[in-house]
C-alpha cells in the first residue's frame, strides 16, 4: 500500500486496479490455454459542414437522398479535389487528444476497387503517409491501448437494396464526407475490453467535437481484429470483421470469432486459421466469410497527383493543443476533487454530458451537464445533492419523457433554487420533484420556484410553526394542515391508533403513510411521526 501511495495512486485507484488485474487474469480463464489479440480500426465520420474535398454540405441520415452531391462527389470528369481545412482541424484535434504525433507533412492516395458506392473507382485516403502516428487511450483507468495512426479519407456512397426487388439504389449524400481512420495496435485481450475502447474513444470524440461518436446512425463504424496464440507464441492469424455498428454486435462477433478460430486449431494440430475478411450476421449472431487472402483485392495505392502535401507548421499544431476543451479522464479526476462526488454520480453525469449536442467545425459548445451541475452546485450548499438532483431527478424525468439534456429548459438557477427550498424543508423532496415535472411541462425562464410552489400548493407543512418553512415564506396552510391530518387518519384508523396506544410501535408507519397520501407529498414523514406520536400519547395520557 506504502509504495503505491508513494507513485501518486489513492486507495481507492488501487482498489480498481487489483480488480482489473484479477479481471483481466480472470478473462484469460475464460479460454484457458489461449491468448486472444485484438486490434480495432473504426472510421468516424468527422463532423464537418463541408465535405472532405469539396464544398457540399454534409448531410445528417434521413436527408432524402442524392441532396448533398456536387460533380465532384459523383466523380464527373474534370473536377478536382480541394482540401477542406476544417476536416484537418478536427483530425488534428483528434490526434492530439489521443497523444498521437500529428506529422508535419503527410499525403494523400488513391485506393482502388471497383463497386457501386465508389463512383471514381478510387477513395482518396492516406496510405504511405498518414496525418498522425503513434499515441494511446486510456481504458479501465490505467491499461494504455496504443495508436498506430491517424488517416484521413473520404467515405464512399450508401448502397441500399430493396429486399422485394432486390434493386439496388444509391445514395450520393454521403459520398465524399470525410472519415478518420483511427488504428488500433494489437493491445486489446478481450472483448470487454474492445468495447470498453470503443465507447472510451467515443467519449473522447464526442468531448473534443470531432464526431458525434453515434454507432447507430453510422458515424462511427469499427473493423476488428481477432486471432488466437498459445501463451508464448506469436501472435495468431488475424481476421478482420468490417463494418460492426454496435458495441453490442461488436462484443457477439469477437467472442464467436474468438471461438471459432480455437475449434480450427483444436481440430488437428496442423491447422490454421486462413486469414479473411468476414462479416457479421446479426440475426444468427455469427461472422461469415467475406472474402479470403487470396481473393484480397489489389488496391493498387498510388499518389494522388491532384493533391500536394499536407504541410503542418508547429504554431498550427500548438495553436489547436491551447483550443482544447477538457478531455473526459481530466474532468472525471476534477469533479472528484472539487466536489467529492462518486465514482458512481462522476460516471451518470459524464454519460449524461455525453448527451450534449456536439457543435459542427469544432465551434463552441453550449454549457453541457457537468457546467450546468457546477451552476447548481455554486447556488447551493452540498454538491453531492445537487448533484443528485440533476442525475437521478432531472436526468430521471427528462428521460422518462423520452427527452434529452437538450431538451431541458429549467435554468440552473430555477433548479437551485428548488434545491434550496427542499433543502430549507419548504418542500419535500416529493413536492420538489413534483415542481421539477410541471416546470418541465410549463417551460419558463422566468418563473420563480418559490412563487410556483406557492402556487401549485405545495408547501411544506410542518408541525412546528417556528419552522424553517414559516421564517423563509408564509406557508398558505399553516402547521395546523399537518395537525388536522393527523388527527382525521387517526379517526379514519381508529384500531390501528388503538393497536399503537397498546404499545404496537409498527403500526405508526402505516397512519404515517395514510398522512402523506392525504397530504399529496406536502407533509415530512418525520414532521407527520412526530405529531401522531404526539397525539397519540396525548390522548393516552
Ligand atoms: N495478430 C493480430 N491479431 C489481431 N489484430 C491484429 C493482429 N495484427 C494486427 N492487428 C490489427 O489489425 C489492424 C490492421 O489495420 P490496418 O489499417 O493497419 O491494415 P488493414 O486492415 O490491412 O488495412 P485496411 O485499412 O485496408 O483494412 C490493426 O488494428 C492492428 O492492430
Ligand atoms: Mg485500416
Ligand atoms: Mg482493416
Amino acid at each position: 500500500m506504502l509504495s503505491s501511495l508513494r507513485h501518486g495512486l489513492s486507495p481507492l485507484n488501487i482498489l480498481r486496479r487489483r480488480r482489473l488485474h484479477t479481471r483481466r487474469g480472470d478473462l484469460l480463464n475464460r479460454w484457458p490455454g489461449w491468448e486472444v489479440v485484438i486490434g480495432i480500426e473504426v472510421h468516424a465520420q468527422i463532423r464537418s459542414r463541408a465535405k472532405l474535398f469539396s464544398d457540399t454540405l454534409t448531410s445528417e441520415l434521413g436527408q432524402p437522398a442524392n441532396t448533398h452531391v456536387s460533380a465532384f462527389d459523383a466523380a464527373f470528369p474534370g473536377t478536382l479535389p480541394r482540401l477542406n481545412h476544417k476536416c484537418v482541424d478536427l483530425a488534428v484535434r483528434t490526434a492530439v487528444a489521443l497523444n498521437s504525433n500529428v506529422q508535419r507533412s503527410s499525403s494523400f492516395d488513391r485506393k482502388h476497387y471497383f463497386y457501386f458506392d465508389l463512383p471514381a473507382g478510387y477513395q482518396i485516403t492516406q496510405h504511405y503517409a498518414p496525418v498522425s502516428l503513434g499515441g494511446y487511450l486510456k481504458i479501465d483507468g490505467d491499461i494504455p491501448i496504443r495508436i498506430k495512426q491517424i488517416q484521413l479519407e473520404q467515405d464512399t456512397a450508401k448502397l441500399i437494396v430493396e429486399p422485394r426487388t432486390r434493386t439496388p439504389y444509391i445514395d450520393f449524400n454521403r459520398a465524399g464526407s470525410a472519415l478518420m481512420e483511427i488504428v488500433s495496435e494489437p493491445d486489446l485481450t478481450s472483448p470487454e475490453e474492445a468495447s470498453n475502447y470503443v465507447i472510451r474513444l467515443q467519449r473522447l470524440l464526442r468531448a473534443i467535437g470531432s464526431c458525434d461518436g453515434s454507432m447507430e446512425k453510422g458515424s462511427l463504424r469499427c473493423d476488428v481484429n481477432v486471432s488466437v496464440n498459445r501463451p508464448g507464441s506469436p501472435p495468431g492469424t488475424r481476421c478482420e470483421i468490417k463494418n460492426l455498428n454496435s458495441i453490442k454486435f461488436m462484443y457477439a462477433a469477437i467472442k464467436c470469432e474468438i471461438q471459432r478460430h480455437i475449434s480450427i486449431l483444436n481440430s488437428s494440430p496442423h491447422a490454421s486459421v486462413p486469414q479473411e475478411t468476414r462479416g457479421f450476421n446479426e440475426d444468427t449472431f455469427e461472422t461469415f466469410k467475406l472474402r479470403s487472402k487470396e481473393d484480397a483485392p489489389d488496391y493498387r495505392y498510388m499518389p494522388d497527383m491532384n493533391l500536394g502535401v499536407l504541410r503542418l507548421t508547429e504554431d498550427y499544431i500548438q495553436g489547436i493543443r491551447q483550443t482544447m476543451p477538457e478531455l473526459p479522464d481530466a474532468a472525471w479526476v476534477r469533479l472528484q476533487q472539487r466536489y467529492s462526488l462518486s465514482d458512481a454520480q462522476i460516471a451518470v453525469l459524464l454519460a449524461f454530458d455525453s448527451e450534449k449536442e456536439i457543435p459542427y467545425d469544432g465551434e463552441a459548445f453550449r454549457d453541457g451537464p457537468v457546467a450546468y451541475f457546477e451552476r447548481v452546485a455554486a447556488l447551493t450548499e452540498n454538491p453531492r445533492v445537487a448533484c443528485n438532483w440533476v442525475t437521478n431527478e432531472l436526468v430521471g424525468q427528462l428521460t422518462a419523457r423520452r427527452e434529452t439534456y437538450n431538451d431541458n429548459t429549467v435554468t440552473a438557477e430555477q433548479l437551485a433554487e428548488l434545491i434550496n427550498l427542499v433543502r430549507d424543508k419548504i418542500l419535500t423532496r416529493s413536492s420538489g420533484q413534483q415542481l421539477l415535472r410541471y416546470m418541465l411541462d410549463n417551460p419558463s425562464q422566468t418563473a420563480s420556484p418559490t412563487e410556483l410552489a406557492h402556487k401549485l400548493d405545495l408547501i411544506a407543512m410542518s408541525h412546528s410553526s417556528g419552522s424553517a418553512s414559516a421564517t423563509m415564506v408564509t406557508p398558505a396552510k399553516p402547521a395546523a394542515d399537518l395537525h388536522a391530518l393527523c388527527v382525521a387518519a387517526i379517526e379514519g384508523l381508529p384500531s390501528e391508533a388503538e393497536a399503537f396506544r397498546r404499545g404496537n410501535k409498527n403500526v405508526l408507519n402505516k397512519i404515517v403513510g395514510h398522512v402523506m397520501r392525504a397530504s399529496r407529498g406536502r407533509a415530512d414523514a418525520l414532521a407527520a411521526k412526530q405529531a401522531l406520536e404526539e397525539l397519540l400519547n396525548d390522548h393516552q395520557t
